[in-house]
């Protein structure tokens, strides 16, 4: 814990400082090192073209992005949106120059990046506060890495904190502070270093509903009022309202096969912004038409999402990753869809949950692989499985879920592969190897949790976490001997 936090501080504080003129609230928190004149709002902060990036993996370069052409313009907000893995949290890196691009070119106002970008400074989800520091020591930090004297660290800092809304914290503890009050401590240890763009990483998606909307508001007012040190801000997030809601410019990066920018919408919508106005609805349908990958023109297409473009008899393990969805939620949603006369507007329905619409997206994706569901115009309809899925009763529904799933490419894989080894056994490393030559490891443990879930409940094999080995079902083994 202690070091992911000492890794993230480092990567936040890494850049020697590039000073931007002072606003009047900021007046007093120069440092001695070089300044750069302030960028007019149009100005090319950050620019990429062409980058693409990949990580080394076990079987050799793993792509993330791909063709990446990107500019960040002073004045505006830029959000960066995609599912999980889709390499947003790369791309933020790559323009803060935290990791190199592996080809293609970053550069900070027209000068190529070598190292850390001078003009960024970072939030992140997790807060990365030193336990031990002061609120106010905190803050500081960003300036001491940055090499200013410490009489002028302390007035920065304060101002810093003043603007943040964490006056009377000062001497406070990270462990006293509540997890939005945390947060305000990272958004000051950024803001202090007043960088020329505020890179944020999903900096609301540790906080409960309301603490992260009072966040956001408060960062949009403090935006909106001129007294934000920074010339724009690159926020990454998964969730299309706080995109909609925050962003001048959303940047849709598709993962399929990796990081591509798929579309990018200026969003030209008055601020503070309403939530409830038919033009924040309709942007808010188009990001999710283009985020769950169904091409516009198609209303009608079979998958959302990764499983877009492959037909039901040549799915495999590799093209059609399952999605991250536990049985039970995936039951549950299946139920309540039932309890709607089989069909939801799927803004509604992640409306009555409470949850953003992408956050139900895997169970919708895992709903229409099992054939349980399919989606057109925004509307999931259950269809004549899923809607008996949903009305059976226990022994029933495993029944259906068990034919269902062996249409799931990685489940039919293991259980054929266990019905074809003659003591009905596997260890799990063996689809961990298949499945690497594919997958990043994460992803790949990932998929092996669902697909175990999901095996187990449909009694196609068991899974035992001590010798990390999947064990044929005892039925299934009695079949595969009868035939
Ligand atoms: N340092 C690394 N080494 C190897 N692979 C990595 C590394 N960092 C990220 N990846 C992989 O790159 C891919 C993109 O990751 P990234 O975190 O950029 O995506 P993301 O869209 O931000 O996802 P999330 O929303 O889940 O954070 C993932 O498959 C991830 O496992």
């Amino acid at each position: 814990m202690i070091l992911s936090t000492l890794r993230n501080l480092r990567t936040a504080l890494t850049p020697t400082a590039v000073m931007t003129p002072t606003t009047a609230t900021t007046a007093t928190t120069a440092t001695a090192t070089a300044r750069v004149p302030r960028a007019a709002d149009g100005d090319v902060l950050l620019e990429t073209a062409g980058l693409t990036k990949s990580y080394a993996g076990a079987d050799g370069e793993l792509p993330v992005l791909s063709g990446i052409d990107l500019q960040v313009r002073a004045g505006e907000v830029v959000a960066l949106l995609g599912k999980s893995g889709s390499g947003k949290s790369t791309l933020l890196r790559c323009l803060a120059g935290l990791v190199p691009a592996s080809s293609g070119t970053v550069t900070y106002r027209g000068e190529p990046l070598t190292g850390a970008n001078p003009g960024t400074a970072m939030v992140f989800q997790t807060f990365a506060l030193l336990p031990w520091l002061t609120v106010q020591q905190n803050v500081e930090l960003g300036l001491e890495a940055r090499g200013v004297p410490a009489d002028r660290r302390a007035d920065a800092a304060v101002q810093a904190i003043d603007l943040i809304g964490l006056d009377g914290f000062e001497s406070a503890y990270p462990k006293e502070l509540s997890g939005g009050m945390r947060q305000r401590v990272g958004f000051a240890r950024a803001l202090v270093v007043e960088p020329d763009v505020l890179m944020m990483d999903e900096p609301f998606s540790a906080l409960d509903v309301l603490t992260a909307e009072n966040l956001r508001g408060e960062l949009m007012e403090l935006w909106e009022s001129g007294q934000f040190p920074t010339r724009a801000i690159v926020l990454v997030t998964h969730n299309i309202e706080e995109a909609v809601l925050m962003a001048d410019r959303i940047v849709v990066l598709g993962s399929r096969p990796y990081g591509t920018i798929r579309e990018t919408f200026e969003v030209g919508l008055d601020r503070p912004r309403d939530r409830n106005s038919p033009a924040f609805a309709d942007l808010i349908d188009r990001v999710y038409r283009v985020m769950t990958g169904r091409p516009k023109e198609l209303p009608h297409p079979s998958l959302p999402g990764r499983t877009e473009a492959v037909e039901p008899d040549k799915r495999t393990p590799a093209n059609t990753p399952l999605p991250r969805a536990g049985v039970d939620g995936l039951s549950g949603l299946a139920e309540m869809v039932a309890h709607r006369d089989g069909r939801c507007d799927l803004a509604d329905l992640a409306d009555d949950l409470g949850l953003a619409i992408d956050d139900v997206l895997p169970l919708v994706d895992a709903l229409e692989l099992l054939g349980f569901a399919r989606v057109g115009d925004n509307e999931l309809q259950l269809t004549e499985r899923g809607t008996a899925y949903a009305g059976a009763d226990v022994q029933r529904s495993k029944t259906i879920f068990a034919e269902a799933a062996m249409e799931a490419p990685l489940v039919r894989l293991i259980t054929t592969s266990l019905r074809q080894n003659p003591d009905g056994t596997l260890r799990a490393g063996f689809f961990r190897d298949l499945l690497a030559h594919h997958f990043t490891s994460e992803q790949v443990t990932r998929q092996l949790e669902t697909a175990t879930d999901w095996g187990r409940y449909a009694e196609l094999y068991a899974y035992d976490a001590g010798p990390q080995e999947y064990q044929l079902d005892h039925d299934q083994a009695t079949g595969a001997a009868d035939v």
